[in-house]
């Protein structure tokens, strides 16, 4: 947060109206992000990402999948103009990412990183959270409301003068998702969520992912939880060293990653059903039918 909410100055930006919903571009008003043939070196040796092209559209919900190492937090970071692409282009809402400063692409995409602590900066909860809207030039009645709204969402409203700090890395890891949600970014890009979070939480997140998405809000995860994939994305990106394997529902794209399925759909197979299960409530409806004839 500290670099993409720092660099999000002048607040006279958001003044301008120039964020928003998605503008138009070659690719349409309702494509949300746009990845052409992105290839991405770090020096002269390591090739991360390797000819990804992909579109995702206005409100789409899309979980990054693939083993570590794959690319994932390289392609996310492509996103909001921390990296740039060696090859290629990546556009957000109708900007080259290679073309603009972060401050600007701050505007358009919020970016929870994987690990909170290279986010947080403030010394409580609420300042931490105030600290995007402000820069971004809210009115102060305004960035009270997404403040509070973000508060809640991530259930942190009675923990507003804790110290970041004196908090669990899940617990962290929601403060930031927090600071990103009072951002009010139309693309919101969520890198390793549940990671350590309780079932709580976990239902929380999920729930969050509905609401953002059903508000319009495009949302990106990168996750090796396959079972918060399954549960709550209709369409799972698979990278497999730096290249993009499948893209598709999740069934599909876990048809082609054998050995990493949810338990739900290992079961499902294993059982010899036509049609796997993506969730636990899906695969119990499935196996009363079964077992009925
Ligand atoms: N700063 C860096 N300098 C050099 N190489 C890097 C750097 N960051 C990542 N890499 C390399 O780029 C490749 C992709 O890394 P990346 O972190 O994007 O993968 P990932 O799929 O997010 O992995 P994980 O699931 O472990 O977080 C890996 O080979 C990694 O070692």
């Amino acid at each position: 947060m500290a670099a993409v909410a720092a660099a999000a100055r002048p607040a006279a930006r958001r003044r301008r109206g120039l964020r928003g919903g998605p503008r138009p571009d070659q690719a349409g008003a309702a494509v949300s992000i746009v990845v052409e043939d992105l290839t991405f070196r770090y020096g002269e040796r390591v090739t991360a990402l390797d000819g990804i092209s992909l579109t995702v559209e206005l409100g789409e919900r899309v979980a990054v999948i693939g083993a570590n190492g794959a690319g994932k937090s390289t392609l996310a970071r492509q996103l909001n103009g921390i990296l740039t692409p060696t090859g290629g282009r990546v556009v957000v809402n109708g900007l080259d990412t290679a073309r603009h400063p972060i401050s600007r692409l701050a505007a358009e995409v919020g970016y929870v990183f994987q690990n909170p602590d290279d986010q947080l900066h403030a010394r409580t909860i609420g300042a931490e959270v105030h600290f995007g809207p402000r820069n971004l030039g809210f009115p102060p009645a305004r960035a009270r409301e997404l403040v509070d709204r973000a508060l809640a969402a991530t259930g942190l409203t009675d923990l507003v003068d804790v110290h970041p700090h004196h908090l669990s890395p899940a617990r962290r890891k929601l403060v930031a998702v927090a600071s990103v949600l009072a951002m009010d970014v139309p693309i919101v890009v969520l890198d390793e969520p549940t990671a350590g979070q309780d079932r709580v939480a976990l239902d929380g997140l999920g729930r969050l992912v509905d609401e953002l998405t059903a508000a319009g809000r495009t949302v990106l995860a990168i996750t090796h939880d396959l079972d918060f994939c399954a549960e709550r994305f209709d369409r799972v990106l698979l990278l497999d060293n730096g290249r993009l394997l499948a893209d598709g529902p999740p069934l599909e794209v876990f048809a082609r990653a054998a050995e990493r399925v949810p338990q739900v759909v290992r079961l499902s197979r294993e059982l010899g059903w036509p049609t796997a299960a993506r969730t636990v409530p899906q695969f119990v409806d499935l196996l009363r039918r079964h077992a009925a004839g």
